[in-house]
């Protein structure tokens, strides 16, 4: 995974940013992606949540690995707005310093679900922190965060990566 992963400066840019598109690019490695961060925590999801953008590749093969279903979490703004009922909850400040909310459709997850979160990458850990809010506010349980990448440091949450920063 490490030798399909590039920082790349974009025109213009004043930081690197990451270009994790060599991971979905390998055949092996899409192939494992799922069943690695399933395995990550004990215990059998009923549902992954993933949140928009990159969440909506990630969740669903975690969710094929785990037996478990998927539910996205949109951001508010990206797109038209959804018709069914929303539970949003607020990102007060993202890895951008930018405010956010994310949202899942309410119907979706219960008071039986045990709910495992999944991402390419925590930064700050803040999506993981909000989503783990939403999800208990619909009585739902949180088994954990999976993510590819975990900059995370240990005290924050429970963020489980495959890689951390330094890994890259
Ligand atoms: O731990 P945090 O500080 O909350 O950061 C993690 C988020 O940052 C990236 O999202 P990005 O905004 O780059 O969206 P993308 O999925 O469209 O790449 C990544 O996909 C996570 O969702």
């Amino acid at each position: 995974m490490i030798a399909a992963f590039r920082w790349t400066d974009p025109p213009g840019g004043a930081v690197l940013v990451s270009d994790r598109s060599g991971w979905w690019r390998d055949p092996r490695i899409l192939d494992g992606l799922g069943p690695a961060l399933a395995g990550l925590f004990p215990g059998s999801p009923t549902v992954v949540v993933s949140p928009e953008v990159t969440g909506f590749l990630i969740g669903p093969l975690v969710a094929r690995a785990a037996g478990a279903g998927f539910v996205e979490a949109y951001r508010q703004g990206a797109r038209r707005p959804i018709a069914e009922p929303m539970t949003w909850v607020e990102i007060p400040a993202d890895h951008r310093g930018e405010p956010q909310h994310l949202g899942v459709r309410t119907h979706l997850i219960g008071t039986h679900d045990r709910v495992l979160i999944v991402d390419d990458w925590a930064s700050t850990g803040a999506q993981s922190r909000a989503l783990s809010t939403l999800i208990r506010s619909l009585g739902a349980t949180v088994i954990g965060t999976a993510v590819i990448v975990n900059e995370c440091p240990p005290s924050v949450d429970d963020i489980r990566g495959l890689l951390d920063g330094a890994d890259l």
